[in-house]
């Protein structure tokens, strides 16, 4: 089922507690707006509240599968209502296309789940011949881009089409395709990499992550350039919070890096404040649509880091953004961690 992402409601992370600590062994007045507290339980709270961030990260990590929301009360929608706040797109194909009348549309899609099968080798989420010949067609109407959390290169070499835009590792890498025959607007071509100095960094977090995952079995790790995946679709349940643990340890070390969650997968980035929905709109802007009205962006995906190009569609108030869901879901924020150590 497709469905059409009307109302979506955007929650604070639960991580995303922040609470401002003096240490000191003379207990000096506590200034305005700190709370003053013991080293040891500053320790024992630190400890707590890492139990129940790795608690909360294996609540997460189970509420990324679809089929664990759908056979889990608490996170299930009734499909009724569901159904009604999120109409089907094919159903609401003509509204669609009435809206997008005397306007360019400017097609965005997601890779994994949206042009690919979910499968348990991320190496082997191949498009079929059918959906790669659909998405030529769509090229040929319109621009059109692939947004994925993918390293570019990978995603590339899954679709194989010149003719479109790429935004790998969750947007942070951008190139319009080398003959850009379907756009009527003069622009520069584009390329753009906005989280370029964190390529050692990722580099080495990617190697320690290997390492220390290791001892998980199923446990996959994938360089996406620009970030890391940690893929535990193949790990059992009850190693999920070893996982976390793991994970955890090694993103300690690393301040300047956050997590986020896509589909069983963890999935490990820079701080910077970009995501696919800043993306969507680097590319609308390259476009030349940046300042006019004159255009209809539809963005297709199935995943949580969607969500971010989903909500600046709303927020903008343009265009449409497509759900690929086969169950109800509630829409989960993805951030897991901040900033470690705060
Ligand atoms: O933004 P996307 O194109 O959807 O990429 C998100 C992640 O997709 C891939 O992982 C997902 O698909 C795999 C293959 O079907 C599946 O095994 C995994 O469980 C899914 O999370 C990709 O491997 C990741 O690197 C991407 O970040």
């Amino acid at each position: 089922m497709v469905a059409a992402q009307n109302v979506i409601t955007d929650r604070k992370s639960v991580l995303s507690m922040a609470i401002t600590v003096t240490v000191s062994a003379q207990k000096p007045p506590a200034p305005h707006g700190y709370i003053s507290i013991s080293r040891k339980k500053l320790l024992q709270n630190l400890e707590i509240s890492a139990g129940a961030r790795l608690n909360a990260w294996v609540d997460s990590m189970r509420a990324s599968s679809p089929t664990h929301i759908k056979s889990t009360p608490s996170l299930a929608y009734d499909q009724g209502s569901w159904n009604l706040q999120h109409p089907s797109a094919l159903e609401m194909f003509e509204q669609i296309i009435d809206a997008s009348k005397g306007k360019q549309i400017v097609m965005f899609l997601d890779y994994d789940g949206t042009l690919s099968p979910i499968v348990e080798d991320p190496d082997r989420a191949f498009m079929s011949k059918k959906m790669r010949k659909t998405v030529r067609k769509v090229a040929k109407c319109f621009p059109t881009a692939i947004v994925s959390g993918r390293c570019r290169d990978k995603v590339y070499k899954f679709v194989k089409l010149a003719e479109l835009y790429y935004a790998g590792s969750h947007g942070m890498d951008i190139k319009a395709p080398e003959k850009r025959s379907n756009s009527n607007r003069d622009s520069e071509p584009v390329r753009f990499q906005p989280a370029s100095e964190f390529l050692p960094m990722i580099d080495e977090v990617y190697k320690q992550l290997v390492d220390t995952t290791k001892s998980t079995p199923g446990a996959k790790v994938e360089n996406n350039k620009f970030c890391v995946s940690v893929h535990f679709r193949c790990v059992e349940e009850k190693k999920w919070s070893e996982l976390a643990q793991q994970v955890r340890s090694v993103l300690k070390e690393y301040p300047k890096l956050r997590l986020t969650q896509g589909r069983k997968v963890l999935e490990i980035r820079p701080t910077i404040k970009w995501d696919k929905g800043k993306a969507l709109e680097f590319l609308l802007e390259s476009l030349g649509y940046a300042n006019c009205n004159d255009f209809f962006p539809v963005y297709i995906g199935d995943d949580r880091t969607d969500e971010d190009a989903f909500k600046i569609l709303r927020d903008r108030g343009q265009g449409f953004g497509i759900l690929v869901s086969k169950f109800p879901r509630k829409q989960v924020h993805h951030i897991l961690y901040k900033n470690p150590m705060r």
